[in-house]
C-alpha cells in the first residue's frame, strides 16, 4: 500500500528548547522521490527520524495517508514502521553480535507470524543481490561497505513502500553506489514506493524528483511539489 506524506508545523527542539528542525509544510505523493541536502548539523537526520516516528518531544503532524504518526503510542508506531517503512540509518544501527541474515531480517520480529518467513527470505535475497553471502559471521567484523549493504538489505526486506535513507551511498564505492541508486529509483517507479534520501552524493540527488534544502533546521528550498 502506498501512502502520501503530509507534514504540518513539525517542530523538534532539544532539551534546552533550541529548535533543531522546523518544517511548516511538506507534501509528497506516493511514487515520488525526495532528496534532502544541507550542511552538517542542518537537521537532515532529525527530519528522517521525525518522518519515521522515532522522535519524542516533537510537535506538529506527520501523516502517512490517514495515519498521524505523532498521535500513535510507541508500540503502534513500531508496528507501523515494521509494516510500511524501510529505514537505512546513517550509522547503520546493526546488532553487532548477529550475522548478516539476522540483521537483514530484523523486521520479522515485529510482524505477524504469517509474514515472518517471507521477510526472512526477502532479506536473504536482498543480501545476495547486494553481493553478500550468507555468512554466519557476526557483522562486528564486517567492513564499512559491507555493513552499509546489510543495512540496505534490512531496509528493503519488508517490501516497505516508504524508504527513508540516511546517506545510503556514503560507504559504497562508485559502482556499488550507482547500482544502489538505480535499484532504489526502479523500486520507486515499479512499485510506487516513496523514497526520501538524505545525501551529499550529487549522483543520487540528481536522480530524485525533488530536492529539499535544510539549513540550521529550516527549510531553504523544495518544500512544495
Ligand atoms: N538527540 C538529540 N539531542 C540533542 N540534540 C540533537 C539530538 N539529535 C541531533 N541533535 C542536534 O540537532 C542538530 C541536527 O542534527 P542532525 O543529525 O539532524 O544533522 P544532519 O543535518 O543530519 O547532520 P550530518 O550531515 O552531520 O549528519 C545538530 O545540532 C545535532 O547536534
Amino acid at each position: 500500500m502506498t501512502l502520501p506524506l503530509h507534514v504540518r508545523d513539525c517542530v523538534v527542539r532539544n532539551r534546552g528548547g533550541r529548535v533543531l528542525l522546523n518544517v511548516p509544510n511538506l507534501e509528497l505523493t506516493p511514487g515520488a522521490s525526495l532528496g534532502i541536502r544541507g550542511p552538517s548539523g542542518a537537521g537532515k537526520s532529525t527530519l528522517l527520524y521525525a518522518l519515521a516516528g522515532l522522535l519524542e518531544g516533537i510537535n506538529g503532524e506527520v501523516h502517512w495517508g490517514d495515519t498521524d504518526l505523532l498521535t500513535l503510542s510507541s508500540a503502534r508506531r513500531a508496528s507501523f514502521r515494521a509494516a510500511n517503512i524501510g529505514m537505512i540509518f546513517q550509522d547503520f544501527l546493526l546488532f553487532e553480535e548477529l550475522d548478516a541474515a539476522s540483521n537483514a531480517g530484523l523486521a520479522a520480529m515485529y510482524l505477524p507470524k504469517a509474514q515472518r518467513a517471507g521477510v526472512k527470505a526477502c532479506a536473504m535475497a536482498q543480501l545476495a543481490h547486494l553481493g553478500l553471502d550468507a555468512s554466519a559471521r557476526s557483522v562486528a567484523s564486517y567492513s564499512g561497505g559491507e555493513r552499509q549493504r546489510v543495512a540496505i538489505a534490512r531496509a528493503l526486506a519488508n517490501e516497505a513502500t516508504i524508504l527513508l535513507a540516511d546517506e545510503p551511498t556514503a560507504s559504497l564505492d562508485r559502482p556499488a553506489a550507482d547500482s544502489l541508486i538505480e535499484g532504489l529509483v526502479n523500486r520507486v517507479r515499479d512499485q510506487g514506493a516513496t523514497l526520501i534520501a538524505v545525501s551529499h552524493d550529487a549522483h543520487l540527488l540528481d536522480r530524485m524528483d525533488r530536492v529539499l534544502g535544510l539549513e540550521d533546521g529550516q527549510v531553504t528550498a523544495g518544500a512544495l511539489p
